[in-house]
């Protein structure tokens, strides 16, 4: 029944798009000198422009009726009620347990979680801040000066990029590495770097069997029990996993093990004792600082209208032009040098998430889901693929991050970093016309020909979409709410396109085949054959490549 409706609001969306389909962004904003005004949200100091968009009063309207019709609100209901949205692993996705620091209960399929949630998160916070302090000292009785992150995918990407994010909430005396590939260069050149004897290792994985997350693990024991004796592994190594009978067989002492469940996704599990590395590098006030900003999200998200409801809008956003407009990818652009590696994050988050090609019900879906996400930081990336962004044929929709003042920078530097975002925003919408442009060559003194001739070249269509999220400084309430509007967004889109945001068997074939590939590749003797072709034809040219002097 909601899907016929679903389909109707397409239909209705569909119809929409043909009568606005050639009017400009530009001219919306001609005949309506409100349309900021009407196209923004203000959650307090966090601003969400959406008025540089392909988007009138009717589309709006009509994608509101999109979200109700994919009941948007009661599946919301049942996310935060802990029922088992994650349906073909038949677990809830209560991450927002996690940040929920108000105390009050939340249940996974009947269980009020929060005991457990509130005890673990105390433990984790108690050993970050007896490491941070010195309390708690590595084996030769000196203060810890190195943390080393082993994870890879959620157990990586969230810690890492906050770190960054967060750089200056970090404690001086404290450096933080993170380790994810199984390429030996990662754990080898990290390693070079460290001060062994006051080096902490922390290992993540949810299931703990992850190949990377193992294998770069054992490498650091076997260096720390060669090199401090293996005494010193006790002290020197601690674990984070929903599996902590696995943790007991690496020989992690049990008051350093720190544990989550399996409700919560590997890429929502930044809010758990994932973020232990975070923690210790922030401390514990700032950690639950960046939990509190993940929490303002999820109250927002429960209790704003739809229409006022950030995430909600750009979910719908994200499906006009993923499945009306055909426009295949997001980009995620921080004006803020320390949010490098927020569109990688958010990338696994939604590209993980969403990358789906059946719905609940196992059927093929009928909509194009997940958009490709990239991004780099800006300025840099205006000096690189921003040509494709203002002439190139393809349409990409932008999101831009920026901060109204910079956190420990100078705020000289952010006058420009703040002109050229809002420059970017503003040249991606109104373009450039072909005859404004002949006009200025010809105003700079080329003949009426030679301009004619240049201007093509110079001439910007204009009428390219991009969203802003304006947050007043990145400080760690912040990133948790620019995390948690993400998440959301992406939870809200599933609703839509009808599928589960929150398994991901996309990444087990890869995993097995390796598995069946790394004895044959071990032992050069072993036969290719059986395998395909391409990849027997591989592994010998790889064998031969090895043993060829260069
Ligand atoms: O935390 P784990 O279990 O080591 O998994 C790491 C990552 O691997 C994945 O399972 C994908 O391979 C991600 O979903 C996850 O974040």
């Amino acid at each position: 029944m909601a899907r016929d409706e679903v389909a109707e609001a397409l239909s209705a969306l569909e119809a929409h798009k043909r009568e606005i389909g050639a009017v400009k962004i530009s001219k919306f904003f001609q005949d309506d000198p409100e349309r900021f005004a009407r196209f923004h949200i203000a959650l307090d100091d966090l601003i969400f422009d959406f008025s540089k968009h392909r988007l009138t009063e009717k589309t709006f309207a009509l994608l509101l009726d999109l979200a109700r019709s994919a009941r948007v609100e009661a599946r919301r209901a049942a996310l935060f009620a802990g029922e088992a949205v994650n349906a073909t692993e038949r677990r809830p996705a209560l991450h927002m347990a996690l940040r929920n620091l108000s105390g009050k209960p939340m249940f996974a399929e009947g269980v009020d979680v929060m005991p457990d949630v509130v005890a673990e998160r105390g433990k984790m916070e108690a050993f970050a801040e007896a490491i941070r302090s010195g309390s708690i000292k590595a084996a030769n009785g000196e203060r810890f000066t190195d943390i080393v992150n082993f994870g890879i995918g959620g157990s990586d990407l969230g810690p890492k990029m906050a770190a960054q994010a967060l750089a200056p909430f970090v404690a001086d005396h404290l450096t933080l590495h993170f380790v994810a590939n199984v390429d030996g260069a990662d754990i080898g050149d990290t390693l070079k770097r460290l001060p062994l004897s006051t080096t902490l290792f922390v290992i993540c994985s949810k299931t703990f069997t992850t190949l990377e997350t193992m294998t770069n693990a054992r490498t650091a024991r076997d260096r720390v029990a060669r090199t401090l004796g293996e005494k010193a592994v006790a002290d020197h190594f601690c674990a984070v996993s929903t599996h902590l009978d696995k943790i007991a067989e690496f020989g992690v002492r049990s008051d350093r093990v720190f544990g989550f469940w399996d409700w919560v996704g590997g890429r929502y599990s930044i809010w758990s004792s994932i973020g232990l590395s975070l923690a210790i590098g922030i401390g514990a006030r700032q950690f639950q600082e960046f939990l509190r900003g993940g929490e303002d999200i999820d109250t927002h998200f429960l209790e704003a209208p739809l229409e006022r409801n950030i995430p909600v809008i750009m979910a719908l956003l994200g499906v006009w032009y993923r499945d009306f407009w055909g426009f295949s990818t997001l980009a995620i652009i921080p004006y803020d040098e320390r949010l490098g590696r927020f569109p990688a994050y958010i990338q696994q988050l939604d590209m993980e998430s969403n990358g789906k090609s059946v719905d609940l019900s196992g059927a093929p879906v009928t909509m194009a889901t997940a958009p490709i996400i990239f991004g780099e930081p800006g300025t840099n990336c205006q000096h690189a693929f921003f040509q494709l962004f203002h002439q190139g044929q393809t349409i990409v929709p932008v999101d831009f991050l920026i901060a109204a003042e910079p956190t420990c920078a100078d705020p000289a530097h952010h006058q420009l970093l703040l002109a050229n975002c809002l420059a970017q925003s503003q040249a991606l919408m109104q373009g450039r016309a072909l005859d404004e442009v002949v006009l200025r060559l010809q105003a700079e003194g080329l003949s009426s020909e030679a301009a004619v001739a240049l201007a093509p070249h110079k001439a910007f269509a204009g009428d390219r979409p991009s969203s802003t999220l304006l947050y007043k400084q990145l400080t760690p309430r912040a990133l948790g709410r620019l995390i948690a509007l993400y998440e959301h967004k992406v939870f809200v889109q599933g609703v839509i396109w009808n599928i589960n945001s929150f398994d991901q068997w996309g990444v087990e074939l890869g995993k097995e085949l390796a598995i069946e590939l790394a004895p044959i590749i071990a032992d050069g003797a072993r036969s290719t054959r059986g395998l395909d072709p391409s990849t027997a034809g591989l592994i010998e040219a790889a064998r031969l490549l090895a043993k060829t002097e260069v």
